[in-house]
């Protein structure tokens, strides 16, 4: 079986590669940003006519936040472009399709869990853009996965963990917002689920959110990075009016993820556990 992984360099695409190492399942195949430029049609219909996969996974995304606020063209080019053009070779060639979008879809200014049947309202361009790449696949193939996550970390790539690891070396104080609160999920946890969505063989199609079990705040969440690391950073509260950013970002950005553990009987650890776990690697890395 041939799956192709776009973003396979990315952080989420490391994480692939290192929980199917793992669990020893094959036929990965890890693209980057140049050997599949997912806005790049020609080179998607030569991947697939290559590899007739039966799984592509879409972890290319672009993803920063505040920088996607003046790219604007360059942020939907990529996440809604490239998603609808990944979605089009999928259906010429009947391959199932994994698709990897975001809690910033909502405009979070309600305190409840959210389903995925509830009304998506981006407030910033980064989520507007990743709701369109959802829109595009879901109008092109009937095939697909797209799984919606928040606040992903790990000991891969560039994430709010390794941020403030290096920050809490660096400084004596930091101050983190303690007004948004949503869910941490470590990058791992979720490259498990998609893998167990495939050896599943799954047809349960759709939409789901996943994310780590439990809410927190950016603020309680750096204090418990710099507690299980040992850290002796002061860590001063904030309220998201005293750390000005370009993009706004939700308040309450917390999903409700009954739908992907019924239909696809997939187990969510809490993310406390999951983050003492990644800090364990990262110090054993260091
Ligand atoms: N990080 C997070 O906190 C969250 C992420 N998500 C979603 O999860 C998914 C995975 O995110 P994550 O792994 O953290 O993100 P990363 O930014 O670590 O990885 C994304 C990868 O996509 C690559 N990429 C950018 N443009 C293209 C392109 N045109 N063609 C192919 N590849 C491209 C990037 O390359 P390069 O770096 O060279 O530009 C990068 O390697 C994304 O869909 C993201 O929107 C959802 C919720 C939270
Ligand atoms: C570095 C830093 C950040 N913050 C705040 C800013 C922001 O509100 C929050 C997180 O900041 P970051 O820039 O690390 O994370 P951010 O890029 O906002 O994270 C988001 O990324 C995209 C891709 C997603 O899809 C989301 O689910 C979410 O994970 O922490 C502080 O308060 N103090 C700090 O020192």
């Amino acid at each position: 079986m041939n799956i192709l992984v776009f973003g396979g360099v990315g952080q989420l695409g490391q994480c692939l590669k290192k929980v199917a190492d793992t669990r020893k399942i094959e036929g990965l195949i890890y693209l980057d940003e140049v050997q599949g430029n997912i806005v790049d049609t020609a080179l998607l219909k030569s991947l697939f006519e290559q590899y007739q996969p039966q799984y592509v996974i879409n972890c290319a995304a672009y993803t920063a936040v505040d920088k996607a606020e003046d790219e604007v063209d360059l942020s939907r080019l990529i996440n809604k472009t490239g998603a609808e053009n990944i979605a089009n070779a999928c259906v010429e060639h009947n391959t199932i399709l994994i698709h990897i979008s975001t809690d910033f879809v909502f405009e979070g200014n309600v305190p409840k869990a959210l389903n995925e049947e509830d009304v998506a309202e981006p407030i910033n361009v980064y989520g507007l853009t990743k709701l369109e790449g959802e829109q595009a696949i879901a109008q092109i193939t009937n095939q697909y996965f797209t799984l919606r996550t928040s606040w992903l970390y790990s000991e891969f790539a560039n994430n709010f963990v390794k941020t403030m690891l290096r920050l809490g070396k660096e400084r004596d104080e930091l101050g983190v917002i303690i007004d948004q609160v949503g869910s941490p999920t470590y990058a791992v946890d979720l490259a498990g689920c998609i893998l167990e969505i495939i050896t599943s063989k799954s047809d349960a199609y759709g939409l789901y959110h996943y994310s780590n079990e439990g809410v927190t705040s950016w603020y309680d969440f750096a204090k418990a990075i710099f507690e299980l690391s040992n850290c002796p950073v002061k860590v001063k509260p904030l309220k998201t009016i005293e750390y000005p950013t370009k993009a706004t970002r939700p308040t309450y950005s917390v999903m409700d993820k009954s739908k992907i553990k019924s239909s696809l009987g997939i187990e969510i650890p809490y993310w406390r556990d999951s983050l003492a776990i990644c800090i364990k690697v990262l110090s054993a890395k260091s």
